[in-house]
């Protein structure tokens, strides 16, 4: 009978997950952990550290109750029965695998501090993405290290997206739980899907083996990527040749074998997930020498990038073939809308390209800070902090980024966008005055009327 439950890592993972779980599960007492002291803090206070809708709400009913944040990582592992793994998992920046493996040094560090600190038996579970047997990594570090208590590692990905965190979690389509087939590694299963079934019906919770699961995670987004490249693909072809791809989205989606999901052409995805995941997939084929099943799924990230690109060089050829000097309005830095997350926005990859082309770039985005911001361009390290400083700024407020602006950039799907006062926008701005909606949430017809030059994506003139 599970009595206590702690998560390591507190973000945009563990601290929805944790808190829904809480709050389904009164009886159980939930400890959520992280090394970062400044997450924690905000975790227990009333501006919590990500933004996602309702999810205040929740904190608030189980926080102080059954639900509590700390940085004692020690405590929280002695006293869990049951410990979800839930700390980042990037891209690996050195080494093998540079660039497309998944570092999992926060994974292992984890692991050793489970077998350190416990002094009684765990159930294990991996709720980070990761590589398709790293189960087995995990078990040898526990059993290797661990003085005396035993194991169960079980693998339970996540499937929410920010912004809309909550609802993914209070009405998941399924849950994933992939574990050992033997009588310990199901009757640890069956421990996970009781706390879930206290508000998930049975049917939706899938059992798996612990590999199976761990793949599956690697593929759901890898299949989620692939659509929406192949609709950002035709995108270019509509526009070459007077298609429209909100249409042809339309017309596909109707055929109940494709759906209508996830087919929204736009400027690129980006987020946490999707490039890392793929990126991670395909190290993987390499890694088994499956070479050609590699070069596939590496294309779903390949026409991503072709597609930052294509936008950003939309801009300047339509600018007269430079945007040098010029005053470039970013409507969204945000990777989608009801998120402050900016982890692989295509906005940074645009921003970067008119950068090189000398362009002063003014943001505004309800979510992101400025700070934020300049650490995403930091990252690139494409120039001096002082010339991004320089020549890329945010402001608080849409219409003064708009000002004297030559050309506005939609980044964002936020919905504030849609009801600006256009009007007001095309008066203050230099003429032509260009608009490039990078997200199909304007109403183009509109704002040609007003005199505006728009662009829209997967849209011919
Ligand atoms: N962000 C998403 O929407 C999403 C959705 C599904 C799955 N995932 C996966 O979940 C995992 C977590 O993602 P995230 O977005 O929550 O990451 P995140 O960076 O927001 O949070 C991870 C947290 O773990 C903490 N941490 C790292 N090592 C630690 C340690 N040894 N002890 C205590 N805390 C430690 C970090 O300080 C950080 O706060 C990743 O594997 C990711 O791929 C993410
Ligand atoms: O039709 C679409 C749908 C999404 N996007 C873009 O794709 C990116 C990712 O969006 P989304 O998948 O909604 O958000 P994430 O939070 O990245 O969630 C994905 O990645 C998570 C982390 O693994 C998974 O848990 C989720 O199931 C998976 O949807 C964003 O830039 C979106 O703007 C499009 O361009 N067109």
């Amino acid at each position: 009978m599970i009595k206590n439950i702690t998560c390591i890592g507190a973000g945009y993972v563990g601290g929805p997950t944790m808190a829904v779980m809480a709050l389904k599960n009164p009886h159980i007492k939930f400890h959520v952990v992280d090394i970062n002291q400044s997450r924690i803090d905000a975790w227990m206070s009333d501006e919590l550290p990500i933004y996602e809708p309702g999810l205040f709400e929740v904190v608030q009913q189980a926080r102080g109750k059954n639900l509590f944040f700390s940085t004692d990582v020690e405590g929280a592992i002695k006293e869990g029965d049951m410990i979800f793994i839930s700390v980042n998992t990037p891209t690996k920046k050195y080494g093998i695998g540079k660039g497309r493996a998944a570092d999992l040094k926060y994974v292992e560090l984890c692991a050793r501090q489970i077998a350190e600190y416990a002094d009684d038996d765990k159930i294990v579970v991996e709720k980070s993405t990761l590589p398709v047997r790293t189960a087995q990594s995990i078990k040898k570090i526990l059993s290797a290290t661990g003085h005396g208590p035993k194991f169960q590692v079980l693998s339970n990905p996540e499937f929410l997206a920010e912004g809309t965190a909550v609802e993914d979690l209070m009405q998941a389509d399924r849950v994933l739980i992939g574990g050992d087939q033997d009588e310990a590694g199901l009757a640890a299963i069956e421990e996970l899907v009781k706390v879930y079934n206290a508000w998930i019906p049975r049917e939706r919770i899938i059992t798996t083996n612990i590999w199976s699961s761990e793949l599956s995670k690697l593929t759901a987004n890898a299949f989620l990527a692939q659509r929406i490249s192949s609709i950002n693909a035709i995108s270019a072809l509509c526009e070459a040749t007077g298609a429209d791809v909100e249409e042809v989205a339309h017309a596909i989606g109707t055929d109940s074998r494709i759906g209508p999901k996830f087919l929204k052409s736009s400027v690129g995805f980006g987020g946490s997930c999707f490039q890392k995941d793929i990126l991670n997939l395909v190290y993987l084929c390499e890694f088994f020498g499956l070479h050609e099943v590699a070069r596939y799924w590496e294309q779903v990230v390949t026409m991503n990038d072709y597609q930052k690109s294509r936008f950003g060089s939309k801009i300047i050829s339509t600018l007269f073939n430079t945007v040098s000097g010029k005053k470039i309005a970013f409507l969204g830095w945000a990777f989608k809308k009801d998120t402050n997350d900016t982890r692989e926005s295509a906005s940074i990859y645009v921003a970067d390209q008119l950068l090189n082309d000398e362009a002063s770039i003014s943001v505004y985005d309800p979510q992101v800070p400025e700070q934020q911001m300049y650490l995403d361009m930091e990252e690139l390290e494409t120039r001096p902090m002082e010339v991004n400083k320089q020549r890329l700024t945010m402001t608080d407020d849409a219409y003064e980024a708009c000002k004297d602006a030559h050309a506005i950039a939609v980044m964002t799907e936020w919905d504030e966008f849609k009801t600006l006062d256009w009007q007001r926008i095309y008066d203050n701005m230099k003429k032509p005055a260009f608009l490039f909606d990078g997200r199909l949430i304007l109403d183009r017809k509109k704002l040609s009327d007003i005199g505006f030059e728009v662009y829209t994506i997967g849209k011919g003139k």
